[in-house]
């Protein structure tokens, strides 16, 4: 067999030390990118948790937010994996019955339990921060608002989470904490962009924040709150106008008109048909409108509906004072607000009233919107119930008022006009979060976004991964291109037949 044997001459490979150096190099050349591949993989994500309650006048929601263990100062990470509304009203209502206000969170907090995984459990905050309603109870009747966080106290610390207090936010920690969130789940403070303002309607009270460059702060600096956030200073504008709120408001606006006392009141701000009795000591019970209260009232009187917006607009305008104002400019009731500036995000209430009347929409002109809420408001309240059968009355019969309040917030109170009422976008979630100030809060307490932008790889994993491949391929291409010379020779060498 010469030209078998000739054939094994010729080839390198045959050759014990190619045959080795050519192995060692394919090995080490998959060792390095397997090694690039595996060190730099993300690791199995595991995930830290956080829980805030938030306890709004009108009713108690539990959030729960979730961020990958081994990255806890990194961006636009922390993301809500969990929401449980809490049966029943606001902590605030439960002034007669303290333990009831702990007990109605148990439902939510056993929930809360099975979504976190029980090894993370001990390391999890909790948080409670309560809002207008109870706000407005320690101004009315402090040991009562005592004894409510201490039996939500009690109740909480009974869960197997690290508990970390329960409080009153202030109206501009409320602002601030969801100014914050918004910007937040936009990725805008991390990337340093124009910041989007944020309004928030409550059933109590409601806030408006935003950052205006005209605006330092020295004119009125209780309206002020700095921030440093990823290397860059924020001068926010804040204010929280206690008892604008919803639910307030329409009593405010039901006080005007009930203020001599009358058995019957016509309010245009309710439909047509819409006749309800209703008792004088519940309307004047805050401290919202009982100075308002009339003497010797009747025990009850009837609200009967109207159904009229320009005429439910003039009402909705008497509980704004619009005319004193000590500053440069104001929103209203005297309170000092600078240009507005920039987009806004309008939740909560905002959301679901303009979103049940279909009018999310903001590049439909204002004069359009005005035109489909006085239709709304003129439909009788036969018809609306039968149109929504499925909906809860205490919000059916309350959406002409509501939708007319915004509007007249928005734009007598906070001086938004035709053009700019388009910068407003009416929104609930943000990438899957709620818009609203609990996540602001839980990231401000757990130190979360950092004051300086933090070092960032100088790659991607994928880029990194990429280019280790790259040249190890070249590598292994050298190489065979190394071989070449060793190849020729033995081609070259003198036949041995
Ligand atoms: N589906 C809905 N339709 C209309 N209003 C709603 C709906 N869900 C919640 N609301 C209202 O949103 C408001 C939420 O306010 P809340 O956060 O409880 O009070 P605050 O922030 O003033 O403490 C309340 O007025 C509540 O009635
Ligand atoms: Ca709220």
């Amino acid at each position: 067999m010469p030209a078998q044997r000739e054939m094994k001459e010729k080839n390198p490979w045959h050759m014990p030390v190619t045959i080795i150096i050519s192995v060692i190099g394919v090995i080490a050349i998959v060792a390095l990118v397997t090694v690039a591949v595996l060190q730099n993989k993300p690791l199995h994500q595991k995930y830290k948790y956080g829980i805030v309650l938030d306890a709004g006048s009108s009713h108690t929601a539990l959030y729960i937010y979730q961020w990958p263990a081994e990255k806890d100062n990194n961006t636009g990470r922390v993301e809500q994996t969990h929401s449980c509304k809490v049966k029943g009203k606001g902590i605030s209502s439960y002034a007669a019955d303290p333990w009831g206000a702990g007990e109605s969170l148990t439902v939510c907090m056993q929930e809360a339990k099975q979504q976190v995984p029980v090894k993370r459990h001990h390391e999890t905050p909790l948080y409670l921060g309560a809002t207008a309603g109870m706000r407005l109870l320690n101004m009315e009747n402090s040991s009562a608002s005592d004894k409510v966080f201490e039996a939500v106290e009690q109740a909480l610390q009974r869960f197997p989470f690290s508990y970390q207090g329960a409080r009153i936010l202030s109206g501009q920690e409320e602002g601030a904490f969801g100014w914050v969130t918004v910007n937040y789940l936009d990725d805008r403070l991390e990337q340093g962009l124009e910041t989007t303002g944020a309004l928030d309607l409550g059933g109590a009270s409601t806030q408006i924040s935003f950052v205006s460059d005209k605006y330092d702060g020295s004119e009125s600096p209780s309206n002020s709150v700095t921030f440093r956030l990823y290397g860059n200073d924020y001068n926010l504008y804040t204010h929280s106008f206690l008892c604008y709120g919803k639910d307030q408001a329409l009593r405010m606006a039901l006080a005007y008109q009930t203020q001599l006392g009358p058995r019957t009141i016509s309010d245009p701000c309710f439909h047509q048909g819409y006749n309800v009795s209703k008792e004088y000591s519940e309307l004047y019970n805050s401290p919202c409108v009982s100075d308002r209260k009339p003497n010797g009232p009747p025990v009850t009187f009837n609200h009967q509906g109207m159904g009229n917006f320009q005429q439910c607009q003039e009402v909705v305008k008497r509980i704004f004072n619009l005319t004193s104002c000590k500053y440069s400019q104001c929103s209203f009731n005297g309170v000092f607000q600078p240009l507005l500036q920039g987009p806004f995000g309008a939740f909560s209430a905002y959301y679901f009233v303009m979103n049940f009347l279909n009018l999310t929409d903001t590049s439909t002109p204002l004069e359009t919107v005005k035109d489909k809420l006085t239709q709304y408001c003129a439909t009788s309240w036969a018809q609306i119930r039968l149109e929504h059968p499925n909906v809860k009355t205490k919000y059916l019969a309350e959406y002409c008022f509501s939708g007319t309040y915004i509007l007249t917030l928005l734009t007598e109170g906070y001086n938004f006009t035709s053009e700019s009422y388009s910068n407003i976008n009416f929104i609930k979630k943000i990438k899957g979060s709620d818009a609203g100030w609990t996540l602001g809060y839980m990231l401000n307490l757990t130190n979360m976004i950092p004051a300086e932008a933090p070092d960032s790889p100088l790659l991607p994993h994928t880029g990194y991964v990429s280019i280790v491949t790259v040249m190890a391929l070249l590598l292994f291409l050298l190489f065979i291109l190394s071989l070449r010379p060793l190849w020729l020779r033995c081609s070259k060498r003198p036949q041995i037949v």
